[in-house]
């Protein structure tokens, strides 16, 4: 991955923000999420540049969308591998990465935020951000469960910030929630539709409100079914199958839980159960608080509410 100051003299200083067109996208946060839009964003033809923490983890970045564009690239160029070889080749040189959020936003269009879910470093990072950053810049986090709002509490540019909310795993799920709050401008909010669209996902938009819509719906269903499994009315495995079969899930609840990672369903549940706690749907799960506390969280632990250890 080149570093972004050879690719910022290169291709940027020649090119001045186009009046409506989002044509350089900076991505903060290269993990499960992050790299995943910086992907989709690259291989709609888009100019990334990908922020993360330190080196080591821009180069995991680089090799997690290497290996996701290849998926990509043999089911697309199933008859042609040689043209999927250079859609992926393609695709990578359009993404540059830093360490540097400041050098990353210099000649952004759009910054989508995908760090760590704590509203502080995200406010920090956005605040920052308002300095380095274009004024036509609009910024727009990723946030599973936080409130825009609040997010973009310490910045100038209000009216240019929203809510970009996309589905894990970025390249393969269809959706994006594109959410905007009571100071998003109808300019910001329609640049936000048009380039979902671009990245190719179907949007669908909601206020600033908790959980936006999927996640609104879907965390209540994995606490209920968890208390179920506290009941012992039926096995995880059985009420996976059954949402499945019944109800044409692509995951049951519990694979979902292991899939997503417990730490963040917790977050989730406890940051509502804060703000709603009269509302029994957020009521913390006894259960799930005891996996997480034994470092029991899914898939990325090896082992959640089913193992996942190489056998
Ligand atoms: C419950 C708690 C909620 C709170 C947390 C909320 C978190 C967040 O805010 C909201 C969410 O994201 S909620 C979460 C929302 N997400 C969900 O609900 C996910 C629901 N689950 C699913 O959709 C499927 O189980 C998976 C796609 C995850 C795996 O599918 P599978 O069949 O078991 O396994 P497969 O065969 O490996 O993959 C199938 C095909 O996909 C392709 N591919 C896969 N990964 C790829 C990648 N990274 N790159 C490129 N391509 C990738 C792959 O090539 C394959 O293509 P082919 O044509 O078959 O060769
Ligand atoms: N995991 C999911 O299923 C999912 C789905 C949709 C939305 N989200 C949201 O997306 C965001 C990221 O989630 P994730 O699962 O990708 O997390 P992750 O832990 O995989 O990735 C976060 C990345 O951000 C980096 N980071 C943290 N602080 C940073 C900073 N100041 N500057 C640059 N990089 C920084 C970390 O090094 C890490 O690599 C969260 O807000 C989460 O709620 C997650």
């Amino acid at each position: 991955m080149a570093a972004v100051s050879q690719v910022l003299k290169r291709s940027f200083s020649s090119s001045s923000p186009m009046a409506g067109a989002i044509k350089n996208v900076t991505v903060i946060g290269g993990g499960l999420m992050g790299s995943g839009i910086a992907q989709i964003a690259a291989a709609a033809g888009q100019k990334v540049v990908l922020v993360e923490t330190n080196e080591k983890l821009l180069q995991g970045a680089n090799s997690r969308i290497n290996e996701s564009l290849k998926r990509v690239a043999k089911k697309q160029f199933k008859e042609n591998p040689s043209a999927g070889e250079s859609f992926v080749q393609e695709t990578m040189g359009r993404i540059s990465g830093t360490t540097n959020p400041s050098e990353g936003a210099a000649s952004a269009d759009l910054i989508v935020e995908a760090i760590v879910e704590n509203m502080g470093i995200k406010q920090k990072l956005f605040a920052t951000l308002d300095e380095a950053a274009p004024k036509h810049t609009i910024f727009a986090s990723n946030t599973s469960s936080l409130s825009i709002t609040e997010i973009a509490s310490q910045c100038q540019r209000k009216d240019k910030f929203g809510g970009l909310h996309f589905f894990n795993p970025v390249p393969v799920m269809k959706l994006l929630e594109v959410v905007r709050t009571n100071d998003t401008s109808d300019e910001t909010y329609k640049k936000m539709m048009e380039w979902g669209q671009e990245v190719g996902k179907t949007c669908i938009t909601c206020k600033d409100t908790p959980g936006f819509v999927v996640n609104r719906l879907l965390v209540p269903q994995l606490a209920e079914a968890i208390r179920m499994l506290e009941r012992g009315d039926a096995s995880p495995r059985d009420i996976d199958t059954a949402m499945k079969l019944g109800a044409g899930h692509p995951m049951g609840p519990f694979e979902l839980a292991d899939y997503v990672g417990h730490d963040t369903t917790k977050f989730i549940i406890d940051g509502w159960h804060e703000k709603m706690p009269e509302n029994p749907l957020f009521k913390p799960s006894e259960l799930l608080n005891k996996m997480v506390k034994e470092g029991k969280l899914g898939v990325k632990s090896g082992e959640g509410f089913y193992s996942y250890k190489k056998k």
